[in-house]
């Protein structure tokens, strides 16, 4: 891992984090938008087609059956499903604290104005299907959705070579969901956007994917919503000299295990820390199985910054805005006051950043690349819309009807100013 000291070599360090995921490419870009044209048009047929073609999977039709789940989930072990459980349970109960309610207040003229929360009627969750495959992602897409009162949730998950991981249906079956279809890719993506022969249309698109699967979500984004685009997996630690070393280098190495492109970063004012933090670091990549992908990542978007105090230390959190942020510093919960952008900060030495991504209760769908500046967690708000309630009494109306009429006509809105005049007029006011 590169050790950052100066200002010169941060900034070069951050073009290259930033860069690492912003571009699909211009043959993942096209080759998506010829399948979603295809798909668009011809339903069905072009769905199979693509399966066929990169999935090498056919069948009479991609509509999972209740017996395939059931087959597949059969397969798990007790101690899997006792895991999952514990895990759904307290997802579940996180995320019901962010249930938003309906709300109306009544002004002294009797004038009511509200909002009315209304879960979406349909929505898809995208498994990925092909190298990774997340039963816990399966949790984290759907459990916010069931939350909100979505009534129909289709899944549309790969089954390369006709085959599917069992410990993803075993989640599916878990939180009991029925709609599953054997796709994935781009194809899957614009079948759950346009419909078509097999697929009723969603309102929106949820769920991590490859390239293909993000650059078909960003195309389709308008005819329906999508979630944030989560990109390669992040940990920032920020860590003075009180840190323990072993807990630091696993908790890089936990994310640096996802892909080439994560990216692991240490934030520390402590030098000392940094000599141990290596060592541990060095011991510890010879026992991993991803030995080759963490390499990869370490050396390429890893790093240690070497920060002159704590409010140093927090500006780079803060402009790196990481989709993980684990303080291990003297007073973590004072530290976090200082903390603007983060996916998910997880305080002290116990709050380990893997079990946010199982099962702490929290989403672990985050923000990346520095989206944090902007974005926030998949949560049950994603999964509703907001409506406007405006119920005006005669009062109400008389009290704000000449500041209408005044501003539709300054803005030359005649139509505008007479939808008031005629109310006016009725009232005997005119
Ligand atoms: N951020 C998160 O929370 C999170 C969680 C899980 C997975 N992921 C990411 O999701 C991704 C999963 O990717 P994956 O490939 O394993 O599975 P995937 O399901 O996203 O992609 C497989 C599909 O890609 C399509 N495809 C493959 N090659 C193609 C080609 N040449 N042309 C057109 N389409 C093609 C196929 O249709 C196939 O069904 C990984 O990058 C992983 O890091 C992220
Ligand atoms: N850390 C990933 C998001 O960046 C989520 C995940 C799933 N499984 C394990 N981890
Ligand atoms: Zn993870």
């Amino acid at each position: 891992m590169r050790i950052i000291e100066d200002d010169r070599d941060y900034r070069e360090f951050i073009k290259i984090i930033r860069d690492r995921s912003e571009d699909f490419g211009i043959d993942v870009l096209e080759d998506s938008k010829i399948i979603i044209e295809h798909v668009k048009k011809s339903g069905d047929f072009a769905v199979e087609l693509y399966t066929n073609r990169y999935d090498r999977f056919q069948n009479n039709t991609f509509k999972v059956s209740q017996e395939t789940i059931e087959e597949y989930a059969g397969k798990t072990e007790r101690s899997f499903l006792d895991a999952l459980s514990k895990s759904i349970e307290r997802i579940r109960h996180f995320h019901e604290k962010q249930v938003e309610r309906s709300w109306k207040f009544k002004d002294a003229l009797g004038v009511e104005l509200g909002q009315i929360i209304r879960p979406l009627e349909r929505v898809g969750v995208y498994v990925p299907g092909g190298k990774a495959a997340y039963p816990s992602s399966v949790l984290m897409n759907v459990i916010p959705a069931q939350i909100a009162g979505v009534k129909e949730i289709a899944l549309c998950v790969p089954f390369p070579d006709g085959q599917v991981n069992p410990y993803v249906m075993a989640a599916v079956k878990a939180v009991g969901v029925t709609e599953v279809y054997a796709i994935g890719g781009a194809q899957a993506i614009a079948a759950m956007a346009y419909g078509t022969q097999t697929i009723k249309k969603v309102d929106k698109i949820v769920g991590p994917g490859n390239a293909y699967v993000a650059a078909a979500k960003k195309m389709v984004f308008g005819t329906v919503d999508i979630d944030i685009i989560a990109g390669p997996s992040e940990i920032l630690i920020a860590a003075d000299e009180t840190a323990e070393a072993a807990f630091i280098a696993a908790d890089l190495l936990s994310q640096a295990e996802h892909d080439e492109n994560a990216s692991s970063i240490l934030v520390t004012t402590s030098r000392e820390l940094v000599g141990k933090v290596q060592a541990e670091l060095t011991e510890r990549i010879e026992k991993l199985s991803r030995k080759e992908i963490v390499q990869h990542s370490l050396e390429n978007y890893g790093a240690i910054i070497m920060a002159a105090d704590t409010t140093e230390m927090f500006d780079r959190v803060n402009e790196i805005a990481p989709e993980h942020l684990e303080i291990m510093t003297k007073a973590p919960e004072r530290d976090v006051e200082l903390v603007k952008n983060a996916g998910a900060v997880f305080l002290g030495k116990w709050s380990a950043e893997p079990l946010g991504d199982y099962s702490a209760g929290p989403n672990h769908v985050l923000p990346t690349n520095g989206t944090a500046r902007f974005f926030s967690p998949l949560g049950v708000y994603d999964f509703i819309k907001r409506t406007s309630l405006i119920n005006f009494t005669e009062a109400g109306f008389k009290d704000i009807a000449s500041a209408v009429e005044a501003m539709a006509g300054y803005e030359g809105l005649d139509a505008h100013a007479e939808s008031v005049a005629v109310r006016k007029r009725a009232l005997g006011e005119i």
